[in-house]
């Protein structure tokens, strides 16, 4: 028998809510699946280094060692409530909150031991956790150039596959229940773009979540940064939340007093350890009767950090307070927390009930959603696109102005060699690096939106791939017919023609490259000095700088990973072969060892392109796979 209480209204419960903080029960309660969540010997060891200094200090010599980031520990929240977990800098809170959604590293360095169960039978797991739950991570990782309610249909769209009017109402309902209405219409923005402030970014980061009726919702400290009324505001609305059918877990730092008074369950870490688990509200009378005293008029959230703080070097009295604390919690609460446990039991919903978000939009829909996005993005914060243009009539004007007119004499033909080598490389450099900056920006908005199952990887990188069509191959077109003339190049169709293939297809390359870093590494500096040191060897061996002829036999195969190295030679086979004002002319391109001729060598361009976007999704498809595997 279920001794749950039933999903009453936020009045039943709680009394009238102000009206900001009514949450549609049409909505919630209709969709939301009744879910307790309870671990058992949940225990999380990760292997670490010691220095030579702590070596020392502790007298230890193994270098490495297992740090016990959670001490084994039993617990549960059930549907109805909202669970905060509290404790000092450092006591694992976070820790907790992502090994009970399955979010934590697991490697042979990194074990997660024990059992989390929703309803006491399904193992949570990261790979259907996007099915049932949601997560709000503590930075607010929102995409800037969206209006509130552009968010919300997105996130709704795709993830629960709702259109039309139902679409609407539902993201208005949300709008509603978060008080973001009136400001639904204000771009979310970020350092670049302005937009809205903490609280309501963090009201839209949940909105965002809620919006698809998780049936568990996990917040990383949902309330740091934000002003005591606005973290009152915060915990009212989950709590409410709670109420209405969705279980909730967050962590939070340092409560306000006023901001503690409205906890109801409450679960207290202390250097891994669980030290309170229970009525909130009741904590201070439980460690009373253990020996800690918390004064009058103090606010008890700042006494347990305080006096619950464990630091690194832990000293005697440190190790008896724990042990004090451990003793309390091990003889007068754990057995209660167990039979309580035991005694919750959910037998109306099967598996398919409890992973209720089953339907999600086709991904030909997600396409769609996704080039709608970024094209507003680019409308709405034009500075990338700004940068582009200016550099290509950078580009031109520098080229119109260095090489103006060049004729068929010595020097001439040494300027036509010098522009073409110019314009490899500026085009290769110029695509990469603008593709890598846009890619990589981007990035925490992917892994939090493809980990809450909002679109799959396919999706994403084919919507990234098809808006760069318009800078892929129109821009360079139009500043391939800019410089063609200027430079005084043979006015010949065929010859124009094959330039500007040559051109575009040096843009397809350096983009894949672009692409390609962005997928590898996540860190922006990183990825830019990874660029580079691509970047350095493709002019290098390019052909122009270094006489291929004379390079040692054994690295004189690097010329051909150099796309500069193709088009060097398709640019110049193309300007000097069979041309009647070049009676020399194959000497011009000779003399640099090119041998491959102009078709292969775009050719080569165009597939390494193409192979290199194929590797790249790949790249990407395999840098989230790790966060839905165990090892
Ligand atoms: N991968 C790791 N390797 C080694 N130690 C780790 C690792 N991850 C976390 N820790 C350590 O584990 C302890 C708990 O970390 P956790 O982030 O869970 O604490 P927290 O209570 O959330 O602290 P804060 O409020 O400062 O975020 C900290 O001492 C942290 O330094």
């Amino acid at each position: 028998m279920s001794n749950i209480k039933p999903i009453a209204t936020s009045e039943e419960m709680i009394g009238k809510p102000p009206e900001c903080l009514v949450v549609s029960p049409k909505i919630s309660m209709r969709e939301s699946k009744r879910v307790k969540i309870s671990w058992k010997n949940l225990r999380y060891t990760v292997r670490v280094q010691r220095s030579r200094k702590q070596m020392e200090e502790l007298g230890e010599t193994d270098k490495y060692y297992d740090k016990e980031l959670l001490k084994p520990q039993n617990g549960f929240v059930q549907n109805g409530e909202a669970m905060f977990i509290m404790g000092s800098s450092g006591a694992g809170k976070t820790t907790l909150l992502n090994a009970l959604c399955d979010r934590l590293t697991q490697n042979k360095h990194c074990k997660l031991e024990g059992e989390v169960l929703l309803n006491d039978t399904y193992p949570v797991t990261q790979r259907d956790f996007g099915k049932y739950g949601g997560y709000v991570t503590q930075d607010d990782i929102l995409f800037p150039t969206l209006t509130v309610y552009e968010a919300l249909v997105f996130a709704a769209r795709l993830k629960i596959n709702i259109k039309g009017d139902e679409l609407k109402q539902k993201v208005e309902d949300t709008l509603g229940s978060l008080s973001l209405r009136h400001i639904k219409d204000r771009l979310i923005g970020n350092s670049d773009v302005k937009g809205l402030g903490p609280a309501d970014k963090k009201k839209t980061s949940i909105a965002i979540e809620l919006i698809s009726n998780p049936s568990v919702l996990f917040l990383d400290e949902p309330t740091s940064g934000l002003d005591s009324f606005t973290a009152n505001k915060i915990v009212e609305l989950l709590k409410n939340q709670a109420r209405l059918g969705t279980t909730i877990i967050a962590t939070i730092h340092q409560p306000s007093s006023s901001t503690f008074g409205l906890f109801d369950r409450l679960l207290l870490l202390m250097d891994g350890n669980t030290i309170y688990q229970g009525d909130a509200q009741k904590a201070a009378s439980y460690f009373e009767t253990i020996g800690f005293f918390i004064p009058t008029f103090s606010n008890p959230a700042d006494y347990f950090l305080k006096e619950f703080f464990i630091p690194y070097k832990k000293e005697q009295k440190d190790i008896q307070k724990l042990d004090i604390l451990i003793e309390g919690y091990n003889t007068r609460i754990s057995q209660d927390i167990k039979k309580e446990d035991e005694a919750i039991k959910f037998q109306d919903d099967d598996e398919q009930d409890i992973m209720n978000r089953n339907t999600k939009a086709s991904p030909l829909v997600e396409l769609g959603y996704l080039i709608l996005r970024t094209a507003k993005n680019t409308y709405r914060n034009p500075s990338a696109t700004n940068i582009r243009i200016t550099q290509a009539i950078m580009m031109v004007v520098l080229i119109t102005l260095c090489f103006w007119d060049l004729g068929t004499s010595e020097r001439d033909i040494n300027g036509k060699v010098g522009f073409i080598f110019f314009l490899c490389v500026s085009t290769i450099f110029n695509s990469m690096n603008v593709v890598l900056v846009l890619f990589i920006s981007e990035r925490p908005v992917f892994i939090r939106e493809y980990s809450s199952k909002t679109y799959g990887v396919w999706s994403y990188y084919l919507s990234k791939s098809i808006v760069e069509v318009p800078f892929e191959v129109i821009a360079p077109l139009i500043s391939c017919l800019l410089v063609y003339f200027t430079v005084g190049l043979t006015p010949d169709f065929d010859r124009f023609v094959i330039f500007c293939l040559v051109t575009v297809s040096g843009v397809l390359v350096s983009t894949s490259f672009g692409f390609f870093i962005g997928c590898l590494v996540r860190d922006p500096s990183v990825a830019a000095q990874v660029s580079l040191l691509m970047y350095l060897p493709f002019v290098f061996f390019g052909g122009f700088f270094v006489n291929l002829g004379d390079v040692f036999t054994f690295l004189r195969w690097i010329q051909y990973l150099s796309p500069i190295r193709y088009m060097m030679e398709a640019f110049l086979r193309n300007e000097f072969e069979d041309n009647s004002d070049y009676p020399n002319g194959d000497q011009i391109y000779e003399k640099y060892h090119y041998d491959l001729g102009t078709a292969p060598c775009i050719l080569i361009v165009i597939v390494v392109g193409i192979a290199l976007r194929m590797i790249a999704l790949l790249t990407l498809k395999l840098s989230v796979t790790p966060i839905f595997k165990k090892s």
